[in-house]
């Protein structure tokens, strides 16, 4: 499997507080990777260092080979990485639809005088974007809510617009922070039905930052445990879970 993900030594500080201290980790093309530890352990921090949200007090980040710690986060999603957050971020007087075209924005092969001439190849990249967001609205099952206001959705619907959004921009590796948060227990299965699928059937990579062990045992390919900032075990789901260190942390957090 060829690599896609590599990331070393990864540090971030604020001031005297070192949030992620020599975290590494690393993926393949077509994986699912989860992130887990107990509450302020760092997962979003590294996140946010992952994605330049910000950018790391130290250590190596390689996307399919290139460097990217501490490139603008624009950059990063252009390349081929794109996320979503701990709380959801949609354009809420947008419809469904208009977020799913804003979102491939920043990657259609389009200039502005190509706009303004609506030249063959605008009018090309324009189609292929509508029928690219159709395709995510279907899966995602949101068809039917095309025209709505995405606020006026309802929470999980619009999580999943949110899945639709990052998916829409064609990205390799899909990086979701808290993605069963505040779902009931049929979405979450339907969550999960849609990452397998993500992975199994769209060839992309997922991180995952969750706090649903069901959820991260079932889907994962391998999990990385953080602590206080610091890597604490990585392994499948059968040897994270009957790890020493690991059940120590959980039930010291308990
Ligand atoms: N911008 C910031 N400035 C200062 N401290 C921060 C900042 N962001 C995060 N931290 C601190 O870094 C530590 C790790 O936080 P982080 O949010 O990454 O943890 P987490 O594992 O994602 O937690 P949770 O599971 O609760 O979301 C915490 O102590 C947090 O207060």
């Amino acid at each position: 499997m060829s690599e896609l993900l590599n990331v070393s030594g990864l540090t971030m500080r604020f001031g005297g507080l070192v949030a992620v201290d020599g975290v590494a980790l690393t993926m393949a093309e077509r994986q699912i990777v989860s992130i887990i530890g107990p509450n302020g352990a760092g997962k979003t921090t590294v996140f946010n260092c992952l994605s330049g949200f910000y950018r790391p007090s130290g250590g190596t980040v390689r996307f399919r080979g290139q460097a990217i710690a501490g490139l603008p986060g624009h950059k990063i999603s252009r390349l081929g990485m794109v996320r979503t957050f701990q709380h959801v971020r949609l354009f809420r007087e947008m419809t469904v639809l208009e977020n799913l075209l804003v979102a491939q924005h920043a990657h259609l092969n389009t200039n502005f005088l190509a706009g303004l001439l609506k030249t063959p190849g605008f009018r090309r990249a324009e189609r292929e974007g509508l029928e690219r967001a159709h395709y995510w609205l279907e899966k995602v099952n949101l068809t039917e809510f095309a025209n709505r206001a995405a606020g006026n959705l309802a929470y999980g619907q619009q999580r999943r617009l949110e899945i639709a959004r990052c998916m829409a921009a064609r990205p390799a590796l899909l990086m979701l922070d808290e993605p069963a948060a505040g779902l009931n227990p049929n979405e979450t299965q339907e969550l999960n039905r849609l990452i397998q699928d993500l992975r199994d059937n769209e060839g992309v990579s997922v991180l995952l930052i969750e706090h649903d062990m069901k959820l991260v045992m079932d889907i994962s390919d391998h999990i990385y445990v953080v602590n206080q900032g610091r890597p604490l075990a990585d392994g499948d789901p059968d040897a994270v879970r009957s790890h020493p260190d690991v059940i120590n942390a959980y039930l010291g957090e308990a």
